[in-house]
């Protein structure tokens, strides 16, 4: 995923208001932006249909509303490089301008931000500072959680009360912002669900939902390394909506290719396109069926082939 680092920790109230924009963030005429959005999905995040079908209902109507009862949460799943990045970050270009760059788009890697787990408390402490401070600068601000399978499960329990219903504090509305959560949690899962579907014959588009759900936030949550382990997010049901990212055929990966070489200029190039794709490698060893890396190492082997 794309590491996108904060401006520092300017805590407190106001917090991280980094160059205003002349616009409110989620502008009116923004509501009209699910259209726009169904359709870049459409047509540019390959191989995940199931992924469009949820977020874009939710994101609407979550905007329609005035009074949300609750933040919308928002949590995606999935192996490496099937668009969990690419699709939120697509997501907040569409909600506020400057996209991912925004002053009320505030995105979090362990990596980056909680590198230290004996600094926990201070982390803690914070993160609570900064969710607080920036959503009373704005209240339908937006908060991405990158990794959250590396994020210490302590540090969860600091936003679990920003995501139920309860809070509305000193005329603070925390009802209105959107938390998205990342995670490669529950990918395996995923892809064993989707690879038994293959051998079933039949289409990987057909898993069930009813059956993924709950099997993810069971996986996730019993997992000691997910920083949702033992978290009372999903016994809470504090995540509005779990959604999966299906692993990606050979058939997606070129068409990843053919995206990536348009938008560099290059030329599209049949045999290219192919052998980009097939120096890619698949799961199982055996029948080589869907990409252990998605299309996420594209963009660099390109260079190989030019
Ligand atoms: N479903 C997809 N459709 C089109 N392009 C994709 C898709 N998935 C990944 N890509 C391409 O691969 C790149 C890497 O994907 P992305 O960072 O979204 O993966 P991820 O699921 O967040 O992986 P990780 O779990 O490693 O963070 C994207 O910038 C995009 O160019």
């Amino acid at each position: 995923s794309g590491l996108w680092a904060l401006g520092g920790w300017a805590v407190g109230a106001g917090g991280g208001q980094r160059g205003r924009s002349p616009l409110p963030a989620f502008s009116k005429r923004r509501l009209g932006f699910a259209a726009g959005l169904e359709c870049d999905l459409a047509t540019n995040v390959v191989g995940q249909p199931l992924v469009r079908q949820q977020v874009v209902p939710a994101v609407r109507e979550f905007l329609q509303n005035p009074h949300p009862a609750k933040p919308l949460v928002m949590s995606f799943h999935g192996s490496t490089g099937t668009g969990k990045t690419y699709v939120s970050s697509m997501l907040v270009r569409y909600l506020f301008q400057g996209g991912l760059q925004s002053p009320y788009v505030h995105q979090f890697s362990p990596i980056v931000h909680f590198p230290h787990a004996e600094r926990l408390e201070q982390y803690k402490e914070n993160l609570k500072h900064w969710i607080q401070g920036n959503l009373t600068n704005c209240g339908r601000s937006a908060f991405l959680f990158e990794e959250m399978d590396k994020m210490h499960p302590g540090l969860i329990d600091v936003i679990m009360p920003f995501l139920g219903p309860s809070w509305v504090v000193y005329g603070t509305n925390y009802r209105k912002a959107i938390f998205i959560f990342i995670s490669n949690a529950g990918g395996e899962l995923i892809n064993k669900m989707t690879l038994d579907l293959w051998h079933a014959h039949k289409d990987r588009e057909e898993i069930s939902m009813q059956d993924l759900v709950p099997a993810i936030s069971k996986a996730v949550f019993e997992n000691p390394q997910s920083g949702f382990w033992k978290s009372g997010i999903i016994n809470d049901s504090l995540i509005d909506f779990v959604v999966p990212f299906l692993p990606l055929k050979h058939h997606h990966v070129k068409q990843c290719v053919i995206s990536e070489l348009v938008q560099q200029g290059l030329e599209v190039r049949p045999g290219i396109v192919q052998e980009v794709a097939d120096s890619i490698p698949y799961f199982p060893e055996e029948e080589k069926i869907f990409s252990s890396t998605g299309c996420k190492t594209v963009t660099s082997r390109i260079s190989f082939f030019f």
